[in-house]
């Protein structure tokens, strides 16, 4: 391709090139884009941007040329029509006080591809970058999907869901982010998106802790199971509808990350099952697992809904070293003496389950002359 050419493609900068950030810049670039990450260190900019290569995150990749790299802010925006954001969520705030400055005055849609909520607040990575950037939430996407990025690197065809509340934001990032193997589908649910990808992370936890455990299918089908109620139910009561995390934000990705040793999530849990501490867990893992940090807030934010979540809460005491891994089978219901209905750990009598909420919100919206119910508001 001429310099002419290449001048002509889209602009788009991935902010982030850790595993993710440099697969999605390649589903981009491979996508008809003229990427450009921003890496936090000089040396691996410059390895993507001479060798094409991110060795350390993704080995044996070879990058598209379209795919350039900097460890400037300012040159990695400039122009950028779309930006997509993946750090790891815990330092996404302090990130976004140098973006600020550099996006004021743009329209640009801003993605998160981000899979984690902020420990100290409890807030989705859309809220916390409508905070920083003082953005029209219209302006932001998420994209949540079975992504685990080194078999996408890979080539290996996947699907996405990319979710805005804005219908056309939705659709303009599902354009651009889309090639022969990554499939965007598009929803308005951003609620339901993002926690879809927060509250897997914590069932491969469990499913990790089992497998370290020594346990088999029936204990982790189990734990799949009973952990998409609680998804479910959580999402729901936050404002989320029930049927995205039925989709491949919610079920599917809880599939991928519960069956693949790829998952940081899954191999997290197996160390601690293997009775490895938190703290050995934490120095032993050099790639970002997001669960670890999303277990407090989540239980947090499900106490404040008055929502159970036991296979949560097995995770929490499993890392602060107060259960023994080997009883977390056990601990799939909430009450042990009493039998609970399979379908709703929360049931009608219980302020109702993920259903019940999902159909008030339909009569809200319908109440509402078709708007948004305004439990959906973020
Ligand atoms: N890897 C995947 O398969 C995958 C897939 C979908 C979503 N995600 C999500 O993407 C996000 C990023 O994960 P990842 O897999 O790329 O993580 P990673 O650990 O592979 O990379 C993280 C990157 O962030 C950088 N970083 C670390 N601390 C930083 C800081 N304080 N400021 C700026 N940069 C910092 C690291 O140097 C690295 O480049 C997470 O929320 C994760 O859940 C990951
Ligand atoms: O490696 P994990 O556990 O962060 O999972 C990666 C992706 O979220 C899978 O979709």
């Amino acid at each position: 391709m001429s310099r002419r050419q290449e001048a002509a493609l889209p602009r788009v900068a991935v902010i982030g090139a850790g595993s993710w950030g440099t697969t999605f810049g390649k589903i981009l670039a491979d996508g008809g884009a003229h990427v450009t990450m921003w890496a936090r260190r000089p040396e691996l900019a410059n390895e993507i941007h001479e060798a094409k290569r991110n060795s350390e995150y993704l080995p044996g990749i070879n990058l598209p040329r379209d795919m350039h790299a900097t460890h400037h802010l300012s040159e990695a925006l400039d122009g950028a029509e779309q930006i997509y954001l993946s750090i790891p969520s815990q330092a996404l705030r302090e990130n976004l006080k140098a973006v600020r400055p550099l996006v004021t005055g743009t329209d640009a849609p801003i993605v998160s591809l981000m899979k984690g909520v902020e420990r100290r607040s409890g807030l989705r990575m859309s809220q916390v970058i409508e905070q920083e950037l003082h953005c029209d939430p219209a302006r932001i996407a998420v994209a949540s999907g079975p992504n685990l990025a080194l078999e996408i690197a890979r080539e290996q065809p996947t699907a996405a869901v990319i979710s805005s509340i804005s219908q056309e934001t939705a659709d303009a990032v599902a354009r651009r982010a889309r090639n022969r193997y990554f499939r965007t589908f598009v929803n308005t649910d951003v609620i339901g998106t993002e926690f879809g990808g927060v509250l897997k992370n914590l069932i491969a936890v469990a499913i990790g802790i089992v497998d370290g455990v020594g346990y088999g299918e029936n204990t982790k089908a189990s734990i799949i199971t009973r952990g998409l109620v609680e998804m479910s139910d959580f999402a729901v009561a936050q404002g989320a509808e029930v049927e995205t995390l039925q989709g491949l934000a919610g079920l599917g990705d809880l599939i991928a990350t519960c069956q693949s040793p790829l998952s940081r999530n899954n191999t997290a849990g197996r160390l601690l099952g293997q009775g490895y501490s938190f703290q050995d867990v934490v120095k032993q893992m050099n790639q970002t697992a997001e669960g670890l940090a999303s277990v407090a807030p989540v239980l947090q934010l499900a106490r404040e809904a008055g929502i159970q979540m036991p296979i949560v809460e097995q995770v929490k005491m499993v890392l602060d070293g107060t259960m023994d891994p080997r009883e977390i089978a056990p601990h799939l219901t909430t009450d042990d003496d009493e039998p609970q209905g399979e379908r709703t750990q929360n049931g009608q009598a219980g302020g109702g389950g993920a259903l019940w909420r999902s159909l008030q919100r339909t009569l809200d919206q319908f109440r509402n002359g078709g708007r948004r119910s305004p439990r959906d508001s973020a």
